[in-house]
């Protein structure tokens, strides 16, 4: 098969703090003179192996303590535009984790500028514009995500939107109502993880309840054939995330995957690597382990890769420059 890193392609579910690399958590804990548990890359990779989402948390907020100046957030987020420029991305959607830095005492402005400065020239280094994405800590309370939100409108910060991420049974979208009412009054975009391990009607609540315009994840909804219908009418962009699937153990494997189902009721899917150095694969990645399992042929590749350009967030000049490319891709390809 054609190696699908040249399939031009938007990411738009990407957790930046989930790109942080083995390699990197020992360089930057070695820098900052902070001690993880783990002091080899060997022992360091032997802790991922996963058994749900919430056993992928622990590690992934443990790893974060690295995690110190401006530097260090810009450094994370070059490494992954470095490497999203390999895998074909020429458009990143980039989520960060505010609350889970403010926790460990690293101030909003440390965070945000860090990423955002990165991001300032993404374009004109590494050829993939970007958007940057609040998200918040559903395991934590709405009033935190309120204050936390209300510094970032005050402070000016670079945000397109926000999101809601982390332990999602237990934390359901009724409990950040105005938190998305603030947002959407701000003019922000709205986002939401939603039927990832929690049930279809968090999907419906994360519609009707918090008016999100994309579902990340959103596998749970076949389900439910009322919400399938109703996903495939509106054409909700829902940002699936196979290998992430695969190895949180939301899916038994990856051939019980739903994807096939999703795209044969017609719903607007696309591809994505969620915390790419923690699943085993960038965005190229889940594009090859799907295309290899369910033998997809090159119009459902360009399907998912047109999806991932349309449901995004970027200008309608670039998503019209986008296609472009994934047109002239196609013709290369027949
Ligand atoms: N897959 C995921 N689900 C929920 N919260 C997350 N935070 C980082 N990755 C996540
Ligand atoms: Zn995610």
């Amino acid at each position: 098969m054609r190696s699908l890193s040249t399939l031009p392609k938007a990411e738009l579910h990407l957790h930046i703090e989930g790109t942080l690399e083995p390699e990197l958590i020992l360089e930057l804990a070695t820098r900052n003179h902070i001690t993880l548990p783990y002091a080899t890359l060997a022992q360091l990779r032997a802790q991922y192996e996963f058994t749900d989402l919430q056993s992928f948390l622990n590690l992934y907020y443990e790893n974060m303590a690295v995690l110190v100046t401006e530097d260090d957030f810009a450094d994370m987020t070059r490494a992954y535009l470095t490497r999203a420029r390999e895998a074909g991305v020429r458009h990143a959607e980039i989520m960060f984790d505010p609350q889970a830095h403010l926790a460990r005492g690293v101030s909003l402005a440390t965070s945000v500028n860090g990423i955002a400065g990165a991001l300032a020239s993404s374009e004109s280094d590494f050829g993939i514009s970007t958007v940057l994405i609040a998200a918040f800590l559903r395991d934590e309370s709405q009033d935190s995500a309120l204050s936390v939100l209300a510094d970032l409108l005050e402070m000016k910060a670079p945000i397109i939107g926000i999101g809601l991420d982390s332990a999602e049974v237990g934390n359901p979208p009724s409990k950040f109502v105005k938190l998305f009412e603030n947002a959407r009054a701000a003019g922000l975009r709205l986002v939401a993880h939603a039927g990832e391990e929690g049930p279809p009607s968090y999907v419906w609540d994360t519609l009707d309840l918090l008016g999100a315009e994309r579902i990340d994840h959103g596998i749970r909804s076949v389900e439910d054939s009322l919400l399938v219908k109703r996903l495939a009418r509106e054409q909700v962009p829902l940002t699936v995330c196979p290998l992430s699937n695969v190895r949180l153990r939301a899916v038994d494997s990856l051939a019980a995957h739903p994807l096939p189902q999703m795209l044969a009721s017609g719903l607007n899917v696309c591809l994505n690597s969620d915390d790419p150095a923690y699943f085993g694969g960038y965005a190229e990645q889940n594009f090859e382990v799907v295309a290899t399992e369910f033998a997809f042929d090159t119009d459902t590749l360009e399907r998912l890769a047109a999806n991932s350009i349309t449901s995004s967030f970027a200008t309608v000049e670039r998503k019209a420059q986008l296609l472009g490319e994934l047109a002239a891709w196609r013709e290369q390809a027949s």
